[in-house]
């Protein structure tokens, strides 16, 4: 139970270290935050909020991978390297893959009520 206790005050540790250092991690949050507000002015309904919130659980992990992977990658080398580049690209690229996929639900689910809601 005391090392469970431990690897979660770990992992706190890299939650936050991140928020308070990463842009991409703040933006995120920002994100996050907004789009919870517009669902919740929408009256989205419960499964859409979960949907959403799967979503957005998947766009932070994919950030905290990229940002970690970006952090090891520059201590490999931080001079011009081919590989560090495709590595650095590809993670990103995983980062980019959910957001898409993010964004075009979010749209599926809120512009229909967007529509409902102003021009009818
Ligand atoms: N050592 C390197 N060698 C070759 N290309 C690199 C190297 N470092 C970065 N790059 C290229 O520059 C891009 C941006 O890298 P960088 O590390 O600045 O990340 P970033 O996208 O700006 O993320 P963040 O804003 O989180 O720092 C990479 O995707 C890669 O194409």
């Amino acid at each position: 139970m005391f090392r469970f206790l431990k690897s979660m005050k770990y992992a706190l540790d890299g939650i936050f270290y991140a928020l308070k250092t990463e842009r991409n991690v703040q933006i995120w949050l920002g994100v996050m935050f907004i789009t919870f507000l517009i669902g919740f002015l929408l009256k989205i309904s419960e499964f859409e909020f979960m949907i959403i919130s799967i979503w957005m659980c998947g766009i932070g992990t994919s950030e905290y991978l990229n940002t970690a992977i970006e952090k090891l990658a520059d201590r490999v080398t931080t001079e011009h390297d081919d590989q560090i580049k495709n590595v650095k690209d590809i993670s990103a690229g995983a980062t980019f893959i959910c957001s898409t996929g993010a964004f075009l639900t979010c749209m599926y689910i809120f512009i229909p009520k967007i529509l409902e809601r102003f021009f009818h």
